[in-house]
């Protein structure tokens, strides 16, 4: 499948739900994406055909909705799988940022040993939305002294400042498709 024909069929799977979870929050819901094998596959595959070639040792997945995407790139392009977790679920030290989100306050944490300074590593997530989770996740990567190559969403909300955010922070960022 081209390129154009991938994206328009990801963005044509993805759903919108107004006034969830709270009035004025438009959800894009990804669970018709996910059902959908053609536009999911489409996902991995144009993420695949980015990174394959880059020399990326470590796929890192923010929870939840993160991990769906981030195992299966890694799985297509020979890299280990590395979670970025809420509070309190890994069992071993660990490093930790708080953050704020477009509703509500949150915390990731990664396993202080699941990156090295060799490791070239990209993060992945389901959705851009204020930057707070994922500039929290980049600053995981940088505290693992790993070389943080790229953050991939497949969703990027245009109205929010994620965008600004990463790239007033210094970090590349890559998205499938925007609203
Ligand atoms: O750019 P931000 O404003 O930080 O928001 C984006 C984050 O919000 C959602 O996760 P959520 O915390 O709702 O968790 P989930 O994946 O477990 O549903 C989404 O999956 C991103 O991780
Ligand atoms: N508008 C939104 N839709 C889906 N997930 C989100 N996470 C943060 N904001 C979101």
């Amino acid at each position: 499948m081209n390129m154009d024909k991938a994206l328009t069929l990801i963005a044509d799977n993805i759903g919108r739900i107004d006034d969830y979870p709270k009035p004025g929050i438009i959800f894009r819901d990804i669970t018709p994406l996910l059902a959908h094998a053609e536009a999911f596959a489409a996902c991995i595959d144009v993420l695949a055909q980015r990174y394959r070639e880059q020399g990326i040792t470590q796929v890192c997945g923010i929870e939840a909705r993160g991990f769906i995407f981030a195992s299966a790139l890694a799985y297509r392009i020979g890299a280990g799988f590395v979670p970025l977790r809420k509070p309190g679920k890994l069992p071993r030290q660990t490093y930790s940022r708080q953050y704020a989100l477009e509703y509500g306050d949150d915390e990731l944490q990664v396993h202080r040993d699941a990156l090295t300074t060799a490791d070239k590593v990209v993060v992945i997530d389901d959705l851009l939305a204020t930057g707070g989770t994922a500039l929290a996740a980049a600053q995981l990567v940088q505290d693992c002294g790993a070389q943080l190559q790229e953050l991939a969403f497949i969703i990027t909300l245009n109205d929010l400042p994620g965008v600004s955010k990463l790239a007033q922070a210094g970090l590349p960022s890559y998205t499938l498709c925007r609203f």
